[in-house]
């Protein structure tokens, strides 16, 4: 994936701009800035629901959105609602024949060779995410950490040589987010998949990543962590004083980062209405509309909190410290 200066504006207005990135086989890129700023837009760029309104973006050597499943994708989180009865597999399943339509006809031979691969490539991929224990079950019974691992398996069912995530992380507790990063940081390396995550909180990742793009309002930086997340990178890039703390266990504290621009609104909430739990043909229900296509399983909303409920709050007040702190 490539992008050479480019720019998006929304509303009237540019969001970022001068944005360059290279991601290659097997690497891993954190997309990172505060709330607001624009990194689910970039993902929707990469993924060609949203145009550029400058420069070049090449995504598997096409525009984007030529790749199809060539690019897995795991939009922002939605928990599943806790009576939903469809199994773990059958999620993962969604992946594979989720944008197909109809009832499952009997199938002649060749088609049932078709049928056995489809399996064997779901349960593979549920080996390779160590969902075995528990992919039987009712998705609505699977902890937070145990539906993430199986969305991330439904992201890869087909192959893809691309990964986006949009904030993979958000809502699971500290040792799951070590596991799932880890988990997705082997993948990156072991199946040679590029990676681009979304991320509120750099520190989960960071042992994995090869680079990050540090958004802000107007531009970005670009390069390897160690020389982006650093007080004098970011006080530059945000044109107000910034300082980057280094735990003594190797995490990153960036102090006085901006908080979200008050006229962020929600993009999220189309998503988030319905209270209906759709069976498996509605799984793109409560998928916003622009990303619909990539999202073949959203069986269900989140219950009374709904979908991401810290991205349908309201933007916190500003504050000197950073999301990273508050949230430890
Ligand atoms: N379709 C749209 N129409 C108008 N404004 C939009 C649209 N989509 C996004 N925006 C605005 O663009 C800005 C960037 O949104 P985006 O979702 O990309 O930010 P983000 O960095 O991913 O935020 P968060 O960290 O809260 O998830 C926000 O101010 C948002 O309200």
């Amino acid at each position: 994936m490539s992008l050479r200066g480019a720019a998006v504006r929304v509303g009237g207005r540019t969001l970022w701009s001068g944005v360059g990135l290279d991601v290659g086989a097997g690497e891993f890129v954190a997309v990172l800035g505060p709330n607001g700023v624009g990194k689910s837009t970039l993902v929707k760029v990469v993924l060609g629901v949203r145009q550029p309104a400058a420069g070049e973006v090449r995504v598997l050597g096409a525009a984007p959105g030529r790749a199809g499943a060539r690019v897995g994708y795991l939009p922002q989180r939605r928990s599943f609602d806790a009576s939903l009865r469809m199994r773990g597999a059958d999620i993962v399943r969604l992946g594979w024949d989720g944008d197909r339509w109809g009832l499952p006809l009997p199938l002649p031979g060749r088609f049932r060779r078709g049928a056995a691969a489809a399996s064997a490539r779901i349960a593979e991929v549920i080996g390779l995410v160590g969902a075995e224990g528990y992919a039987d079950r009712p998705i609505g019974q699977c902890s937070g950490g145990e539906q993430q691992r199986l969305l991330i398996a439904q992201a890869l069912v087909r192959r893809p040589r691309l990964l986006v995530l949009d904030e993979p992380l958000d809502s699971l507790d500290l040792p799951n987010q070590a596991a799932v990063a880890a988990l997705i940081g082997r993948i990156c390396r072991d199946e040679g998949v590029a990676v681009m995550m979304v991320a509120h909180d750099v520190n989960p990742i960071l042992a994995h990543l090869d680079r990050v793009v540090y958004l802000a309002e107007g531009g970005a930086v670009t390069g390897r962590p160690g020389d982006v997340i650093t007080s004098a990178t970011l006080s530059r890039l945000y044109g107000t004083p910034i300082e980057v703390l280094a735990t003594s266990d190797g995490r990153l504290v960036v102090v006085g980062q901006p908080e979200a621009p008050a006229r962020h609104v929600d993009r999220h909430e189309d998503g988030g209405r319905g209270a209906a739990v759709p069976g498996p043909r509605d799984a793109r229900a409560n998928v916003p509309a622009d990303l619909a296509p990539f999202a073949p399983a959203e069986p269900g909303p989140s219950g009374p909190s709904g979908p991401s409920a810290s991205s349908a709050s309201p933007a916190p007040p500003a504050s000197p410290v950073s999301e990273d702190v508050r949230r430890d």
